[in-house]
């Protein structure tokens, strides 16, 4: 699949703005696991959008999108559904049959521990569940390419894990994977490309090299307030920027504190680092 002098502006006239110009970009077929890294409102969720198919673009041209599901950064829970009623729905449309479609649609809420909300409406599951059905919606159709914004947030720990090893299980068999997310996870720490979305460009980064799974997060954020107070054993630097070190399994707490902090933290950026690097 390619993107070929891909732009996509917001609004139109003097007001209209480019969010991404010029961007050349091709998938390969054949198992490639594709990171999209950025600063918060850099053009990532756009960029996904366009390769998954649900945007088009302004100026530029996509070609050979094969099948493809897509985890949208925000689901629409408010739809008149209930959760096995949606899953269905979905499989039907990427062409399966009802009685399959069905079938996965169970096989997925019971792998994600949510089959006793098969019969549940969207709208009343709780954002975690809701989450899990978001991401069932993707990969009950078994996509060539599955494109996730996100995904993992909301999740909890063995749905995350889930969701990574299927992300890895379907590269392995020859699919393509596109993801934007902040924590260093297993499928991030073994990605076979990454691209940089800054100032509307999209640029190839170096792959990362396979290393072992971090254990252990660096979160980099900006504001304006004190530091959250329960996060202050682990902050370092100064004013406006701050420095967290985090065990992992901490990352997603963390994140919670710097976002609901009164003013929020923007996050810049969250690596995996060596344990006992504290710079
Ligand atoms: N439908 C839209 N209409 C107008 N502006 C939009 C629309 N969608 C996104 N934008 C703007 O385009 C820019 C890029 O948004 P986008 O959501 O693609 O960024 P992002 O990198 O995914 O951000 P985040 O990390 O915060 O999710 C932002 O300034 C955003 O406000």
């Amino acid at each position: 699949m390619r993107l070929s002098g891909v732009g996509r502006r917001y609004g139109y006239g003097p007001r209209g703005r480019w969010v991404l110009r010029d961007v050349d970009l091709e998938l390969a077929d054949g198992g490639a696991l594709v990171r999209v890294e950025g600063g918060n409102g850099s053009g990532k969720s756009t960029l996904l959008r366009l390769i998954a198919g649900v945007d088009v673009p302004t100026a530029g041209t996509v070609t050979g999108r094969p099948a493809t599901a897509y985890v949208p950064e925000r689901f629409p829970a408010e739809l008149p559904f209930t959760a096995s009623g949606y899953l269905t729905r979905i499989g039907r449309i990427h062409g399966l049959s009802g009685r399959e479609a069905s079938r996965r649609a169970r096989h997925w809420l019971a792998r994600f521990d949510v089959a006793g909300h098969a019969d549940t409406p969207l709208d009343r599951l709780s954002k975690g569940t809701c989450q899990k059905v978001a991401v069932a919606q993707a990969l009950l159709a078994e996509p060539a390419l599955l494109v996730l914004d996100e995904a993992w947030t909301g999740l909890d720990a063995s749905a995350r894990r889930l969701l990574d090893e299927t992300v890895l299980e379907r590269v392995a068999a020859g699919g393509t994977a596109v993801f934007v997310d902040h924590s260093p996870r297993r499928a991030a720490t073994e990605a076979t490309a990454v691209y940089q979305v800054a100032g509307g460009r999209v640029t190839a980064l170096p792959a990362p090299d396979g290393g072992p799974v971090a254990t252990v997060v660096r979160i980099v954020a900006e504001g304006d307030g004190e530091p959250p107070a329960d996060l202050a054993p682990h902050v370092r630097g100064g004013a406006r920027e701050i420095r967290l070190t985090v065990p992992e399994a901490d990352c997603d707490q963390a994140l919670r504190t710097l976002l609901s902090a009164d003013p929020p933290w923007h996050v810049r950026s969250v690596t995996p680092v060596a344990p006992g690097d504290d710079r």
